[in-house]
Order: structure tokens, then sequence, then C-alpha cells
């Protein structure tokens, strides 16, 4: 463990009085970031389902992810949160805070500050749009023939780690470290914490 810090240590970056939930990669460093830039992303969770959106252009493409994007100047974390949801799926939802999470990208010196959030409700019609083709997916054992399980092998590395929390409306905070070949994304270091 470099630097003197534990499993159970918070990463740099990440503050606040928190649990430890879970990490990977416990035997390599932390990349070093000098400033962030800052994203959103929000979920509609309902009656064991989620909502993704297919990422069809752009940072991210050809995943699953929830709807978001970069915060503009002057909007606060839940206006863009709700301009993108908008934009991105057609739909407004009164959405409330879920996660935050720092991203790190070898090669990329900015880190991505991401704030997470969900609603258990919507309304508008969920609509594709240029960017995100939206897709429910089930949360559990499939109980209907056209809903899907999670699709993790097309989402980014580390989702599959924080994606229960969101879905069991447990705050969480984490960061991850990718390594980059190409377009391809591996998860180098991460750790996960839930507020104590
Ligand atoms: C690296 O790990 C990531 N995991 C997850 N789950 N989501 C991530 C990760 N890195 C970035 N994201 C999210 C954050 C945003 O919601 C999007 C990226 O936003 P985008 O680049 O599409 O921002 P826009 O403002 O929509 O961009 P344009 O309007 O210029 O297309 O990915």
């Amino acid at each position: 463990m470099g630097g003197g810090r534990t499993q159970s240590d918070s990463p740099p970056g990440i503050d606040g009085d928190l649990n430890f939930y879970l990490s990977g990669g416990d035997d390599v460093e932390w990349m070093p970031f000098e400033t962030k830039k800052y994203y959103t992303n929000a979920f509609i969770v309902q009656e064991g389902k989620v909502l993704l959106g297919y990422k069809k252009r752009g940072f991210g493409r050809h995943k699953y992810n929830g709807f978001g994007g970069k915060v503009e100047e002057g909007e606060t974390y839940l206006q863009a949160a709700l301009r993108e949801l908008e934009e991105e799926a057609g739909i407004t939802a009164p959405l409330e805070h879920a996660g935050s999470l720092l991203f790190l990208t070898e090669g990329i010196e900015k880190a991505f500050q991401i704030e997470i959030y969900r609603a258990t409700e919507y309304s508008g019609t969920i609509s594709e749009t240029e960017e995100m083709r939206p897709e429910w997916f089930s949360l559990g054992p499939a109980d209907k023939t056209d809903i899907q399980e999670l699709p993790f092998d097309k989402m980014w590395d580390t989702d599959r780690h924080w994606l229960p929390l969101l879905a069991s409306g447990q705050k969480f905070v984490g960061r991850a470290d990718f390594k980059c070949s190409g377009e391809v994304f591996t998860a180098h270091k991460w750790w996960y914490g839930v507020p104590a």
C-alpha cells in the first residue's frame, strides 16, 4: 500500500466521513491530477428497473449509462442534471442526489467530478435523442421478456460496484482511475465508501 494509506482510507480527492464499502487495484498507486471538470449523471429507478441510455456519440459512445453531461457556467449540479435528462431522454423528474464519483483517465490531466442523481418517477415521454437511445433494464431476475438484465459488459467497468447502491437508494462516494488504450478504458484502481 503506497504513501502509508490503508485500503479503508479514502483516496486523494475524496472527502467526508465515510465507511469503506469496497476497493480494487489496491497494490497500485492513485494517479495524480491537478484540476477537475464537472459532470452529472441521472438514473430513473422504478418498479425493479433502471432506465439507461445507449450513448450514440461523444465520450463513452457505445456504452450504456445514465443521462448527463457537463455542468455549464452559472448552473447548479441539479439544474445541469435536469437539463441533460430532458435533452437526452425527453423527460423531467424529481431528481435527488445519490452519489459523488471522481474518475481519472491515464493521459487526461483533468479529473471528472460526477454528481449522480436518481428519481423513482418521471413525467413526459421517454424519447430517443441524437445522443442517447433509452432502454429499461431489470435490476433483479427478469420477470418480463421485454426487459433485459443490466448490460455490464457495455458499461463503464466500475459501474457494477455502485449501481446496486444507487438501485437500493444508499448514498455512495467513490473514485476510479482508468488506463486507456485507444478507445478501450480499463479500471486500474477504485475505491467506494458510504456516508458514515
Ligand atoms: C470513466 O467512468 C465513467 N463512468 C460513468 N458511469 N459515467 C461516466 C464516466 N466518465 C464520464 N461519465 C459520464 C459523465 C457524463 O454523464 C457523461 C459524459 O458527458 P458528455 O461528454 O456527453 O457531456 P455533454 O455535455 O453531454 O457533451 P456534448 O453535449 O458536448 O456531447 O459520461
